[in-house]
């Protein structure tokens, strides 16, 4: 299996536990590796018989300008469930992170893997198989 990817997707966002961050948005940064065939899109050199890397980052955006968690945890695991469920992806790598976040650190945050790890090519490479 292949990867498409997204990486440093910046969105401005309410994220936070603590008062004043319930008041100002801050930018959280995504990187995404999505398991998919690219075969038949090279083949074809047509992009409808791949995942649209423009399309999933417009909709990632969507979601979490509109969205006003406490948790990064809570923030990648939606995320990673509308980019399974709305674009098809049967494994993903999310890393979501919140620069500036910990005074000292460049960022933090968490990487989640979901789904079924692919067993062959690039994807598997990436999960570890
Ligand atoms: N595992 C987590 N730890 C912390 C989070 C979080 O979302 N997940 N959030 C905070 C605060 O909001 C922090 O980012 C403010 O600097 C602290 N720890």
């Amino acid at each position: 299996m292949d990867i498409v990817y997204i990486r440093d997707l910046k969105v401005e966002t309410i994220i936070g536990i603590y008062d004043w961050e319930r008041e100002v948005r801050q930018t959280v940064s995504l990187d995404l590796e999505m398991a998919f065939d690219i075969s038949e899109a090279a083949r074809t050199d047509n992009i409808e018989y791949t995942l649209n890397y423009k399309a999933v980052a417009k909709r990632l955006i969507a979601f979490i300008e509109s969205s006003e968690f406490l948790l990064v945890e809570t923030m990648a695991e939606q995320a990673a469930a509308i980019v399974r469920e709305q674009f098809s992806v049967s494994w993903l790598r999310l890393r979501l992170s919140k620069p500036g976040a910990v005074r000292g650190s460049r960022d933090v945050g968490v990487i989640i893997e979901r789904g079924d790890r692919p067993t062959k090519g690039a994807a598997a490479m990436s999960a570890g198989v």
